[in-house]
């Protein structure tokens, strides 16, 4: 097995009808089991980023691109879109955009028909999913008659099901109400225990501090900052700069510092951010 999950070497790519590319020499890499968060303002190319990984740009969206990537070792532009499905899963921002079978079961069937899954094992695979993700039960259901966030986490259990090592989320709770918004954070992080590998675009800097080991800021189409999150998150005035920010416990205790002339260090979760100002104030 290759060391890393995903290399991403030297990747530029433009639009057929675009005047410079969107993706300018990007790098960077994700171990196994590690939640790469990728955060950037609109237009930034986080989405094009996140479908070079699978392939499916320039493969099916084309374009010119340029540079290498590697997920699991193996050549993306070598492997096809379908090929590549086995290993990476995707789920996109809108959950019924995803959706097309008239059950959860066949629902969830569908992506595993493709690959050539027996129908055995389809059934186990099934329930499993549906279980990982909390709707138990739910198999003969339509999947039109499930809220947003039951939606979103039927389009997971779907890819799931498919067995991929690695998961891309597209901002995969932004059309969802805060219920919705929770229902689905929670599966990824039951997905996070089990050593999922994953990238995930979300503009909640909140919730990439939770769920995520790195974190990448994109910009104009380049890095401009990559790290551990907690290195990303306590370079406050480099994310300003950018027109970012940090999570508002970081962005607090920095605050205070400077106000109170305080030493706090810059957590960048609540838990974390309680202990640091406790410190800060003995
Ligand atoms: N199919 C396409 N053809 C031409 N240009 C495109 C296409 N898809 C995206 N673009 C352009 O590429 C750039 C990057 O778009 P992309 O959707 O990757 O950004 P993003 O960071 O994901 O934005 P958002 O946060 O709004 O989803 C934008 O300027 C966009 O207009």
């Amino acid at each position: 097995m290759s060391e890393q999950a995903i290399e991403v070497k030297n990747l530029t790519f433009e639009y057929p009808d675009t005047e410079e590319p969107v993706l300018k020499n990007i790098n960077f890499t994700i171990d196994y089991g590690e939640i790469l968060g990728i955060i950037g303002p609109t237009g930034a190319g986080k989405s094009t980023l996140a479908m070079c990984v699978n392939g499916l740009v320039p493969q099916v969206i084309q374009g010119e691109i340029e540079g290498e990537i590697y997920v699991k070792g193996m050549n993306v532009h070598e492997s096809d879109v379908a090929a590549m499905s086995e290993h990476v899963g995707f789920v996109f921002q809108e959950p019924e955009n995803q959706l097309s079978q008239m059950t959860i079961e066949e629902e969830i069937a569908f992506g595993m028909g493709n690959l050539g899954v027996p129908r055995d094992e389809m059934l186990v695979r099934i329930k499993d999913a549906l279980s990982q993700v909390g709707l138990e039960g739910f198999e003969e259901r339509s999947p039109l008659a499930l809220s947003g966030g039951q939606q979103q986490r039927l389009a997971i259990a779907a890819v799931l099901a498919m067995r991929p090592t690695i998961m891309i989320m597209d901002e995969p709770t932004s059309m969802l109400d805060p219920k919705g918004k929770n229902e689905v954070y929670d599966v990824l992080k039951n997905l996070k225990a089990y050593g999922m590998t994953g990238i995930i675009i979300d503009h909640e800097v909140e919730r990439i501090a939770a769920y995520c080991d790195k974190v990448l800021v994109l910009d104009e189409g380049e890095v401009k900052m990559f790290g551990t999150t907690e290195e990303v998150f306590t370079e406050i005035d480099r994310l300003h700069e950018l027109t970012l920010h940090a999570p508002q416990v970081t962005e607090f205790l920095s605050q205070y510092n400077r106000t109170f002339h305080k030493n706090a260090a810059l957590a960048t979760t609540i838990e974390k951010a309680v202990r640091s100002y406790e410190s800060a104030n003995k």
